[in-house]
């Protein structure tokens, strides 16, 4: 079995190239890192360091790599005997390998079984936007697409952080990793990947998994960047940013309970679990890396626009999410090029503007006035 994995790096080395690997995969990782694509062709074998309670040393082997900004056609000839395309690039990057998945899928002889793909990425539907993206590719071919490939989504959960350049090709992480997959679209016949779980429906499990992990650990970042913190331990370990971080989470908590009917005492559980997670102090994560691209993460679907404008709809308190809101506008990291923007956003704009274009609420939104009066007021 052979998996193309596009995105080499912290979650594709060190989470779904190692499950795959250990589902007997041979992973061939695809990605425009040039000095990374020869690093990883010139191991035999990399090292995933689990840190924490009961962390583990995994190694991974039966890898291959291809550039992919350099060698399209060995990578056409490699998903076009594939049987998994995965991709761990950023939800922003995957209308740029949507084309030459498209072009290995139509290389694909017709009897060869349908390729799985699927986008793990921290997105809700990234796969039907992949999906999109790539039929969109392929033309008049679109139909042939369909015949071949099999879409589905999927929720990724591992606090993977920037790696220390000494260690080569080595990944350190954290020891939790869940790996959520839909099965509707494969019919029964599902890929045998051990450390995946397969569901019915995957949405309750994306927005509990968006709104909770995404949301504390962003706001964790925003507030601990705020109080001059660097890394996300020690930002957790500030009492004021906890307390926010608490005070947000229960508000996704509350939507999370309406409207996918969760029991309450499992999300409190679940909750606190990811809370002792954001103080892992054996990951060495900062709260720049936690806080990168701060305008896809205040955008309309995300991990604070979305729960609190679901909240705001339903007529539930958002009080803390806005608070928290009001944080990330002062994340000002001038190696981050959204950070930047960000700050010429809320130079250049009046609120009411800058709301409705990096929130992409209208202006008759129940969550609008909060957003504009919080703009207003920083
Ligand atoms: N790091 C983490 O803790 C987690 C990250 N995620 C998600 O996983 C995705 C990847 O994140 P990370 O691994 O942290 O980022 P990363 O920056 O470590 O890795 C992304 C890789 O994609 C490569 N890439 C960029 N453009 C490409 C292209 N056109 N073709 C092929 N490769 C390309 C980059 O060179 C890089 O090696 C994101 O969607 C992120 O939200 C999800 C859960 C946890
Ligand atoms: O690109 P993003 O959305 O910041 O992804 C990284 C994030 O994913 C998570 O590791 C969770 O799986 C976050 O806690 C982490 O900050």
């Amino acid at each position: 079995m052979k998996a193309v994995h596009f995105g080499a790096g912290n979650i594709g080395r060190g989470f779904i190239g190692l499950l795959l690997h250990e589902a007997g995969y041979e992973v061939v990782f695809a990605d425009v890192n040039a000095d990374l694509i020869d690093a990883i062709t010139a191991a035999d074998s990399y090292d995933v360091h689990e840190v924490g309670a009961g962390g583990r040393t995994k190694t991974v082997t039966g890898f291959r790599a291809v550039n992919s900004a350099a060698d399209e056609a060995a990578l056409i000839e490699e998903i076009a005997t594939a049987d998994v395309v995965t991709t761990a690039v950023g939800p922003n990057v995957l209308r740029f390998v949507a084309p030459v998945i498209a072009k290995g899928l139509l290389a694909r002889s017709s009897g060869s079984p349908r390729l799985a793909v699927m986008a793990c990425e921290n997105a809700i539907s990234a796969t039907d936007t992949l999906a999109a993206e790539i039929r969109s590719s392929a033309g008049d071919s679109a139909v042939t697409v369909d015949e071949r490939a099999v879409f589905a989504n999927t929720a990724v959960d591992r606090i993977v952080p920037g790696q220390d350049p000494a260690a080569g090709i080595d990944v350190t992480v954290e020891t939790f990793c869940e790996w959520v997959i839909e099965s509707t679209p494969f019919g029964g016949a599902t890929p045998v990947i051990p450390g995946a779980t397969f569901v019915d429906a995957l949405g309750p499990y994306i927005e509990r998994k968006l709104f909770t992990v995404n949301t504390g650990h962003a706001t964790a970042a925003y507030a601990g960047f705020a109080a001059g913190h660097q890394r996300i331990a020690e930002a957790f370990a500030d009492p004021e940013v906890r307390d926010l971080v608490e005070r947000v989470l229960r508000e996704t908590s509350a939507l999370l309970v309406a409207k996918h009917e969760l029991d309450p005492a499992e999300q409190d559980a679940y909750r606190e679990k990811i809370l002792a997670r954001f103080a892992n102090d054996a990951l060495p994560d900062t709260v720049v890396r936690v806080g990168r691209q701060p305008l896809r993460k205040l955008s309309r679907d995300e991990r604070f626009i979305g729960p609190a404008s679901q909240l705001a709809e339903r007529g539930m308190l958002t009080d803390d999410l806005v608070e928290a809101i009001g944080v990330a506008l002062r994340f000002d990291a001038p190696e981050d090029p959204e950070s930047v923007e960000l700050q010429q956003l809320l130079a250049d704009l009046a609120p009411a503007a800058f709301v409705e274009r990096v929130t992409g609420l209208p202006p008759e939104h129940p969550l609008t006035p909060h957003l504009v009066e919080v703009v207003a007021s920083r």
